[in-house]
């Protein structure tokens, strides 16, 4: 425990289950360190700052519920019976987290809460023991908020303000309940809510009530007051809408640059909640919406390339994938099978295999030098976090020390909340989240189109209008349409099963599309199927 650096605070605490042991806790810069004694046998769990989301302090109270002391007004609580318990003295200091934990017999790994409650009670009036635990509760706070900014990638960013997200600044959720099989209210409502309440981070919501909802909240909104992030719960279409009504604001720029946006799976791909995961080796497939949140919460934005699209009829932007043929074909048509959910995409393939379509068209691209792929396939820097900015050396080495990498290895820590208190055990109970008034919606139709006709357009200035919108981003670097490439480029002309561009790993949660792909490598990668193809090898490549 000794080899905590600099500890910024500590104290013994007790368990009253087990008498003889008693508990010291150190926090330092970067680590929560707890040192169980028991007689002469000495055991440690270190919980990463980077792994806790948030602290409260707490009074005791005579039923389930309990009071946040550290903002009254700001009730996330459940107010059922408001009685103290006047017998208990003690001030309560609850601190989530969120760790690491290695599967026992397969290999793997998943996330899990472990709760950690320190019991303050060494004066005699609830006062002085809510300053100590209050004291506790401030240092983590701002430990935590610290580690948070300092591990990103956005040192890195000259454009980006590191100083525009101030606590209390609220996040903006736009929440489309008819994402994917039409849960969203509910995993906004039963796993999104506790975690944003156990990291007290304020919100607005908006539930989108027609496609298009989104873009036009986004493109007419004073969206600087939601500094602290734009995030969606839905699929991936959602955020399509923020991105692209964000790209008809003039101040696209400065919001781009500004405000970090988010996405929590709702929907029925998901692709690049998977793939934003994946990139920072997160186990999303155990609980997506967790780790989704919970990268959100951590404020550990990745940046993401974002590609501008010229089709015969618009201009948009895109930050996941563009097909045109097989996989768009799936995904338009399987719309009829929404209710289903995700499995809708697997049974569309089948019956679009058997009935496989070509295409006839040509395709111009410029190939990316090996050397490139070769680099991006193998450098961190592509990959937004870095492994030592997230777990920062302050832990010098000592073979009793189990981080939260490894947790699972020490038992005596195998559980999923621990309570110290300074002489007997009480039992704590969960915050019930805030509930949030929901109304019901019409259907809607997805946004995905096949694009079948080949464009004649030329490629559009800065400013373009799309059936009167003007739409603002960056210009296109590339020729205009119905220009020549120049010699360097390849062009394919003739009939294909599909052609399928992403700038993502994952098209969906279950779909590797391009497996060296980095979220930020500026490159498209493509997936070219020429007529001719046999069902038994388009099976091998699906
Ligand atoms: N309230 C609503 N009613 C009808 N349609 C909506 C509503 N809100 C948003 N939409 C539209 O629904 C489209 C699809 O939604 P979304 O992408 O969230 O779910 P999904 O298609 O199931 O998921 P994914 O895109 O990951 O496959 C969006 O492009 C949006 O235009």
């Amino acid at each position: 425990m000794e080899s905590i650096v600099n500890p910024v605070l500590e104290g013994n605490f007790y368990t009253s289950s087990k008498k003889k042991s008693f508990y010291k806790v150190k926090l330092s810069e970067n680590y929560l360190g707890l040192l169980k004694t028991n007689g002469s046998l000495i055991k440690t769990k270190i919980v990463s700052l980077q792994d806790i989301i948030g602290c409260k302090c707490a009074r005791r109270r005579k039923n389930v519920s309990e009071k946040c002391e550290c903002h009254p007004k700001n009730n996330v609580f459940s107010f059922l019976e408001n009685t103290v318990d006047e017998n208990d003295i003690s001030a309560y200091l609850h601190i989530y987290s969120y760790v690491l934990k290695d599967f026992i017999i397969t290999s793997g790994q998943k996330r899990e809460r472990f709760k950690i409650t320190l019991r303050f009670r060494s004066f005699s009036h609830y006062e002085d023991n809510l300053k100590e635990a209050l004291k506790w509760r401030n240092t983590v706070k701002e430990l935590i908020e610290k580690t948070r900014w300092k591990s990103t990638l956005l040192r890195n960013i000259e454009s980006y303000n590191e100083t525009v997200t101030e606590k209390g600044d609220k996040i903006l959720i736009v929440l489309n309940p008819k994402s994917g099989s039409g849960k969203t209210k509910e995993i906004f409502k039963e796993q999104v809510l506790p975690l944003l309440a156990e990291a007290d981070l304020e919100y607005d919501l908006h539930i989108t009530k027609a496609r298009n909802d989104a873009r036009n909240l986004i493109k007419s909104s004073n969206i600087l007051k939601w500094k602290n992030g734009l995030i969606t719960i839905g699929g991936d279409g959602v955020l399509f809408e923020i991105i692209n009504g964000i790209m008809e604001r003039p101040d696209w720029k400065h919001i781009i640059n500004t405000i970090p946006l988010g996405i929590i799976p709702g929907g029925s791909g998901n692709g690049l909640a998977k793939s934003l995961s994946f990139c920072t080796n997160e186990p999303y497939d155990q609980n997506p919406v967790l780790i989704s949140t919970l990268n959100i919460i951590k404020g550990h934005p990745i940046p993401v390339d974002l590609v501008r699209l010229e089709t015969h009829s618009e201009v948009v932007f895109s930050f996941l994938s563009f097909g045109w043929g097989l996989i768009a074909d799936i995904d338009i048509e399987s719309e009829r099978l929404r209710m289903i959910g995700a499995p809708r995409f697997t049974i569309w393939s089948i019956a679009r295999l058997i009935g496989l379509r070509t295409y006839t068209g040509r395709l111009s691209f410029l190939r990316v030098p090996d050397n490139k792929i070769k680099e991006v396939i193998s450098n961190e820097k592509y990959v937004g976090l870095q492994i030592q900015d997230m777990y920062p050396v302050d832990v010098e080495n000592d073979k009793n020390f189990t981080s939260s990498m490894d947790c699972n290895s020490d038992s005596s820590f195998d559980m999923d909340s621990i309570s110290l208190d300074t002489g007997c055990n009480q039992r704590q109970n969960d915050i019930t989240a805030r509930t949030e008034s929901f109304y019901s919606l019409h259907s809607h139709k997805s946004v995905y189109h096949s694009d079948k006709a080949s464009s004649s357009y030329l490629s559009l200035p800065e400013i373009t209008k799309n059936n009167n919108k003007i739409i603002y981003g960056p210009s296109s670097q590339l020729p205009a349409l119905n220009k020549p490439v120049p010699k360097s480029w390849e062009v394919y002309q003739g009939e294909f099963v599909m052609v399928h561009a992403s700038y993502q790993s994952h098209l969906a949660g279950d779909v590797y599309f391009a497996p060296g792909c980095k979220p930020n490598d500026g490159i498209i990668w493509l997936l070219i199927v020429k007529a001719g193809i046999s069902r038994v090898n388009l099976l091998q490549v699906c």
